[in-house]
């Protein structure tokens, strides 16, 4: 139904009325600005403070979630919670980052042709926005408040109209968890005008996880033998669990669901007794001191092991190896030595493992007593530390004979303070999928574990200062997080030295960013995706060698990167140091990684292709390739019609295997590969274009093509497909000569055509809002592409007013344009545009095409329809690992739906 339609039009109402009626201590308050602007809402502190005046609903009114219009809220929901512990205050705030509402002609027309629900969501206000998390020792507490009042956190953020038109904090309520909350409550009063609402800290910590829990894909991780291994959590299988939190105490807590916990043990010894003890027994000044101690420690020294028991040898009846601790501090009875004849490294180490395994254990034994199998470890006490969660995880796995697992969590730090933002009140989070969430890792992002350094950056110049400081000091980056500044605390302990053996690293390095969560709420699972919960976009596991290949390709791929990217802005000297700091902030992302591959979570190819990508929109480049773009686009364009007319001398058969060799060849236009790269200095673009089709020799590597040619011939009265989508590549040949020629073919043959193309630039990649263009250019050209561009409405009115007898007489099926969702030269889809899903619902054939998305990604991800990959392999060591191929081989996979 129309959402225009009458009826809708008197349900919107209703539904308007009803909200006022049954909410109404959600009406806010409007007064005079004190500025005499406009009237401005007056938030009451953490009440609810979307304002539903003139709720409408809006699109399809029998749709089960309808899109809900809220005309009169303004953008400024943002929310902050905060944790207040003993030594670190961890902050959650929410920014609202508004997706651009500009319309186009392309937009509009979807929006026609698919009935109108996909485009109007992106009204939806509630969601889009950003999830912060911020850190600061609490001994820093002004740091943090002077944070929060340098962004007006309090009051909505700086961009807030609230903020900017009403400087008072009068009723301002922030809510906030840990004993911090209390002692510190005058201090807030006082320097930010603002109260603090307590919140339950037991509660907090199960909504928080909770929510991590079911919203983030890869947020727990096992730990054994110093190895990560992220666990796919299904959200509707979560509960029941038993979490256990080791703050000085411990407790354990079983969670049945949302608010629904009960703490049914835990335990007096936990990291107080570690602090407390090793404190008297090392003479340490700080908790993190005694951990660091911990790194070199030995604890063989102190703890009596079954090996000293049993001459050295394993008690294996028992499955007790040689170096199991048999009694913690056993050895020490023993022999005739005093507390200072013992290294305080070694008494560290004795002290963590005691402790750790006995919560190991005791956690066991209540999961055993409830029949759990998850057990999620997170508290203070943990920070990322490697030997305390291999102690963990070693007791769990060793009493429950590998029965029970210990898992633990990346936002471990924070899970108090998610907890306290979700109970904020009606800010529509609390139901957030993984699919509508992206994790980035901006320069400035916190960093969990270990300590913090230096303040949080704001903009972009500050963040540029910051990294050129560096340069100076001459210290290279690292980690693409603000560490202490030079010359004081160094590189956040990266430098560190390993552990024993280089089995555990040390423990800064080997704890886990945090990055910034960005809500997208129009993002979907893709439809078509045959098993949507075991899709894995990645087809080769970034293992050790493999990220060293591309730590490699991708290092010796940025100085002609940053060249292209400067050019492309013009040259100016602000493009240059954007250009470097992007060149240097890169760079230190591929160092963490190289330093713990698990530091961004789980990390595949086509992360760390979309991460350079971020990276460069982070320091501002709009498109780095957009002058070669535009160029090989009107280099292939001169030559379409010969090409054209070429195909329209074939007979069927012979054009369609013309048109699928076109597309292997033109896909050697890539400016991500290098050898390519090289190949281009060697000839003008059509020089190339016909040397790759020259080459193209049958068999392909893969080549399915008989069995698709079968199914395209099949039965020449119907159409084969109705609907096909075409997930296009590259700019130029690619998108020119090779994929828009075999859409012009299936089009002939009655099939509708959805070019799939990027949201945001990717290398070279053609974007959705550039096809229309290069789709009217080739339209001169050719009356079947002319017909279907104007029926999927790609065309401005009848060509600008160009009338012509064919047009009224045949009517076409349409050629039509959605973005992807993405700006990656890969695809997950796991996360795609609402128009793409949209579109896919009648699709019954998807051609994937280029390495990103049909190779490194989708490889061998099966869909619901049938599916046609098409890729020339632009790198010799994926060629060779892939398909035991070359460089230049190419792939023609053909996968019929069943
Ligand atoms: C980034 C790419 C996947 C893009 O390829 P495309 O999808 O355009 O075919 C590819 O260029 C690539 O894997 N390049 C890096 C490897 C190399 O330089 O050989
Ligand atoms: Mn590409």
């Amino acid at each position: 139904m129309a959402s225009n339609s009458t009826e809708n039009i008197t349900k919107e109402k209703q539904f308007a009325k009803g909200i006022s009626a049954t909410e109404p201590e959600d009406k806010e308050e409007k007064k005079e600005s004190l500025t005499g602007g406009p009237p401005v809402i007056q938030r009451s502190g953490s009440r609810p403070q979307l304002d539903l005046s003139g709720a409408a609903i809006h699109g399809n009114f029998e749709d089960r979630y309808p899109t809900i219009l809220l005309p009169n809220q303004s953008d400024d929901i943002s929310h902050l919670a905060l944790d207040i512990g003993g030594s670190l205050i961890k902050l959650v705030y929410f920014s609202r980052h508004a997706e651009s509402l500009t319309d186009d002609y392309r937009k509009n027309s979807l929006r026609k042709k698919f009935g109108g629900t996909n485009g109007n969501r992106r009204n939806y206000p509630i969601l889009g926005g950003r999830l912060h998390f911020v850190k600061f020792e609490t001994s820093k507490l002004n740091e943090c408040l002077d944070f929060i009042s340098s962004k007006q956190l309090h009051r909505g953020g700086v961009d807030s109209p609230i903020w900017r038109g009403n400087p008072s904090t009068e009723n301002i309520v922030i809510k906030a968890t840990g004993g911090g909350a209390f002692k510190y409550a005058d201090v807030f009063r006082e320097r930010l005008g603002v109260s603090l609402e307590k919140e339950d800290e037991m509660g907090s910590l199960v909504a928080g996880a909770n929510f991590l829990l079911r919203a983030i894909r890869h947020e727990a991780f096992t730990h054994m033998d110093g190895q990560k291994e992220f666990i796919q959590i299904d959200p509707n299988d979560l509960f029941p669990y038993l979490l256990v939190n080791i703050g000085s105490g411990v407790s354990i807590i079983k969670v049945d669901g949302f608010g629904k916990f009960q703490r049914v043990s835990g335990t007096n010894v936990g990291g107080g007794t570690y602090w407390g003890l090793g404190r008297l027994l090392t003479k340490c000044k700080s908790f993190d001191e005694l951990l660091e101690l911990s790194q070199k420690g030995d604890n063989s020294q102190l703890d009596m092991l079954v090996g000293d028991i049993y001459g050295g040898l394993d008690y294996s009846k028992i499955g007790l190896s040689a170096s199991t601790i048999a009694s913690s501090f056993g050895k020490t009875i023993s022999e005739n030595k005093e507390l200072s004849d013992y290294r305080p490294e070694d008494i560290s180490l004795s002290l963590l493992r005691m402790i750790s395994y006995n919560i190991g254990q005791i956690s066991y034994l209540n999961a055993l007593r409830y029949g759990l199998k998850k057990i999620f470890f997170g508290g203070f006490f943990i920070r990322g530390h490697a030997y305390t969660m291999d102690t963990i995880s070693f007791a769990v796995h060793f009493w429950s004979k590998g029965e029970a697992q210990a898992m633990f969590l990346r936002h471990e730090g924070f899970l108090g303070a998610v907890g306290v933002f979700m109970s904020y009140e009606k800010h529509g989070l609390d139901d957030l999928r993984a699919h509508q969430l992206v994790e980035r890792f901006p320069m400035g992002a916190p960093y969990v574990g270990g300590k913090i350094h230096g303040p949080p950056l704001g903009n972009l110049n500050e963040k540029i200062s910051w990294m050129e400081k560096f340069v100076q000091k001459g210290t290279a980056i690292t980690a693409p997080v603000p560490m202490a500044p030079p010359g004081t605390t160094g590189m956040g302990g990266f430098e560190r030295p390993s552990a024993r053996g280089n089995i555990l690293r040390s423990d800064a390095s080997a704890a886990l960013n945090v990055g910034v969560l960005h809500l997208v709420p129009t993002l979907e699972v893709f439809p078509l995706l045959r098993d949507p919960k075991i899709y894995e976009p990645n087809t080769i596991d970034l293992s050790h060698s493999e990220l060293e290949y591309w730590f490699t390709v991708l290092s010796e791929h940025l100085p002609d990167l940053v060249d292209k990217a400067v050019a492309s802005e013009g040259g100016t000297d602000d493009a240059k140091r954007r250009g470097d700091a992007f060149a240097r902030a890169f760079s230190a992302h591929l160092a963490r990684l190289m330093e713990e591959p698990a530091a961004y979570g789980k990390f595949g190819l086509a992360d760390l292709l979309e991460l350079r990508e971020e990276c460069l929109r982070e320091f501002q480049f709009g498109d780095a390739y957009i002058t070669i773009k535009q160029r090989e686009n009107e280099a292939s364009l001169a030559v379409l019609p010969d090409l054209l007319m070429e195909l329209d001398g074939m007979n069927e058969e012979d054009r369609l295997l013309a048109l699928i060799e076109g597309v292997l060849a033109a896909n050697i236009f890539d400016w991500g590969s290098r050898a390519c790269v090289d190949l281009y200095h060697k000839g003008t673009i059509i020089e190339i274009y016909r040397m790759s089709r020259k080459k193209m020799q049958r068999p392909w590597r893969v080549d399915d093509f008989d069995t698709f040619n079968k199914k395209m011939l099949t039965d020449k009265r119907q159409q084969p497909y109705k609907r096909a989508l075409l997930f296009v590549d590259n700019s130029g040949a690619d998108i020119v000569l090779g994929m828009l020629p075999l859409a012009r073919e299936l089009l002939r043959r009655g099939t509708e055509v959805v070019l799939v193309a990027n949201s945001l630039p990717a290398l070279n990649d053609v974007t959705a809002n550039e096809i229309p263009g290069i789709v009217a250019e080739a339209a001169k050209h050719c009356d079947t592409l002319r017909r279907a561009a104007e029926a999927g409405g790609l065309l401005l009115d009848a060509m600008a007013g160009i009338e012509d007898e064919s047009k009224a007489s045949t009517v076409s099926v349409p050629l039509m344009v959605v973005e992807n969702g993405c700006g990656s030269p890969c695809i997950d889809f796991r996360q795609v545009s609402s128009e793409l899903a949209e579109a896919a619902k009648e699709a019954d054939l998807i051609i994937l095409e280029g390495m990103g998305r049909a190779l490194h990604t989708n490889l061998n991800v099966r869909f619901k329809c049938d599916a046609l990959k098409l890729a020339m392999i632009k790198n010799q060591r994926l060629a060779e690992k892939l398909f035991g191929g070359n460089i230049y081989d190419c792939i023609c996979r053909f996968e019929p739906a069943d």
